[in-house]
This record gives C-alpha cells, structure tokens and sequence, in this order.
C-alpha cells in the first residue's frame, strides 16, 4: 500500500510526522527526526530570541496512562538556529523541511518570516496562531480579529505557500468565522488541528499537588484523550477549506488513530505525546499499522478514503 502523501505542493514518502516541540528543538532531536521512518519533520516554534522556557516539571505524561499535559513556555534555540538549520538542510533527501514560527510579537513574527523570505529556502513556513503557555500572551488562535490581521501582514509578506497551527475549537460558530477567514488567503494553503487543549489541570491523588511547576499546574493538554476533538477539528475544516489541506494531530497512538484522522480529512498526521513517550521509532511502528489495517480495509492508497468519513 501507498503511504504517500502531498502538503503544500511538497511530496511526503509517508504521511507521519512529528507534533512540533516534540523532538525537535535542537539539531540532535532534528537529526533523530532525519533518521526515524517519518515522512517529514518540523521544528520546535521559534521566537525571535533565544528561550529558556518555563521551569520544570513542565511536561509530564498523565498517570492515567490517556495523555499529557505541558507548560514547556516556549523554549527554542531562537530563530536564527532554526533559520541556519533550515539552510544547511538536505532537500534533495525525501523528507520536506517544516518551520514553525511563534512570534510573541506580530512584530517579531514580521522579522521572522522576512529573514525565512529573504533566504528563498523550499522549507514551508507554519505560524502557530496556538502556543498556549506563554503567561501574558492570550493566544492568537481565539482571536479572530488579531488573527485575521496577522493574516494580512503575514500572508503577502510570506508570498509562498504556508500553514498555520490552531487550537481546538468547540463551538459551531467558531469553526466558521475561523474558516471563512482563512479563505480569504489563497497562500494559506493548509491549517493544522490541534495544538494541544489549553489550560487543563492533572493533580496528583497522593500528594494532592499540581503535577508541573509552571502556571499552578496548568497546561495544554495532548495524547488520547484529545483524539476526538482533534477529529472534528480535522474534519470541521476539512468541510469548511474545500481548496486547503489539513494537517490532523491530536490522541495517535496507533495506525487505528492515524486511519481516523484520514477519514476525518487529514492530509498528513503528526505524532506528539505518543513521539515523546516512545520515541521516533514511534513511526515504524505505526506506519506498519496503518498499512496492516489499509490491508485489511481493502485501501492501496490514503486518497481512496481521506475524508469520506460517513455520516448517519
Ligand atoms: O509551551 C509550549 O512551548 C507549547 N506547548 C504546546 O502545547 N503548544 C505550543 O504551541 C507551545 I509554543
């Protein structure tokens, strides 16, 4: 069976990924990504300077064995890491280059993308509208107005095809004020759903302690227990961008959840928790998987049955 896929005109020999901020902040994790079995990589938000990030404990895996929860702060080598990274990289190898840029400014995102522009590199650029954890900063995403006037600087300035990453939404009309912006930006050629769900709390029953340091044990909120509001997040903008793609991340962790996020209308599907628990062999795993269950479907390829989830 054909695990191949294509993302903002680029080829992917398969269709995973890793989540961005999961093994990828430095050149080793980079690297790491380069030699595991996924289909491309993406880098770790940068911001215009250097971060540390929060203290830790800022991430930890949930003792319900369901997900996990961050607070990580953004940290990041700075841009111009990200940028030398992006220059040196090998694209004639198989696997496309993604960067993700998260300004805490839109100023700082201009700066960014231009210094990207001006290096004429074929890596695709993905602002994240979604980083939750930086305390001060509300987030793009739930912004419509800022949002959409980030989009207007942004999309001219960037001129070639790129992608934004979103939080979850879960309301009906947010979905369509959402979409009906994006459509209004030709260049903004995919969306990827979701960054992790904001704010949650995980406490521990012993201890009765928050689990991480950062924000009184709040943070964003991945692995399984998000796969369903990662799906209709995946297919509300699958129904709502009928000329983008998406890019579906949230609750994989296995080919099953892989194989629900096609059907949702994912065009390529990324890994975080599960990447960050087992590692990048994470993705030999589950490309077995989606092909064992693509057999036995009857599938050869993902365009067979990407997005012809049904309905009652
Ligand atoms: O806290 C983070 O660094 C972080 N954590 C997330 O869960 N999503 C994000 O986009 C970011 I920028």
């Amino acid at each position: 069976v054909d695990l191949s896929t294509k993302v903002a005109g680029l080829s992917l020999p398969n269709l995973l990924f890793n989540a961005s901020g999961v093994c990828c902040q430095t050149e080793a994790d980079l690297k790491l990504m380069i030699e595991s079995e996924s289909g491309s990589l993406i880098t770790k938000s940068a911001t215009y300077e250097y971060r540390e990030g929060n203290p830790s404990p800022r991430y930890l895996p949930l003792p319900s064995g369901l997900g996990s929860i961050n607070s990580m702060g953004l940290p990041n080598e700075g841009y111009e890491y990200y940028l030398n990274f992006a220059k040196n990289y090998d694209y004639s190898s198989k696997k496309p280059l993604f960067i993700s840029l998260s300004g805490l400014s839109l100023a700082d995102n201009v700066k960014m993308c231009e210094a990207f522009v001006a290096a004429d590199l074929p890596c695709v650029l993905e602002v994240n509208f979604s980083c939750p954890n930086v305390p001060g900063k509300p987030q793009l995403g739930y912004d419509m107005e800022a949002m959409e006037n980030a989009l207007n600087v942004l999309a001219p300035l960037i001129k070639k095809p790129f992608g934004v990453k979103l939080p979850p939404y879960f309301d009906i009309a947010h979905f369509d004020t959402a979409a009906a912006i994006f459509n209004k930006f030709d260049n903004l050629v995919y969306v990827t759903c979701i960054n992790s769900v904001g704010n949650g709390l995980a406490i521990d029953f012993e201890t009765e302690s928050a689990l991480i340091k950062p924000k009184d044990g709040f943070g964003g909120l991945g692995g399984l227990m998000v796969l369903n509001t990662a799906l209709a997040n995946v297919n509300a903008f699958y129904r709502r961008l009928p000329t983008k793609q998406v890019i579906g991340v949230g609750g994989v962790t296995s080919g099953k959840e892989v194989f629900l996020h096609v059907l949702a209308g994912a065009s390529a599907v990324q890994i975080g928790t599960t990447l960050k628990e087992e590692g990048p062999t994470v993705f030999a795993r589950i490309n077995k998987e989606l092909t064992d269950i693509m057999i036995a479907k009857g599938y050869k390829s993902l365009d067979e049955f990407r997005g012809k989830v049904k309905t009652l």
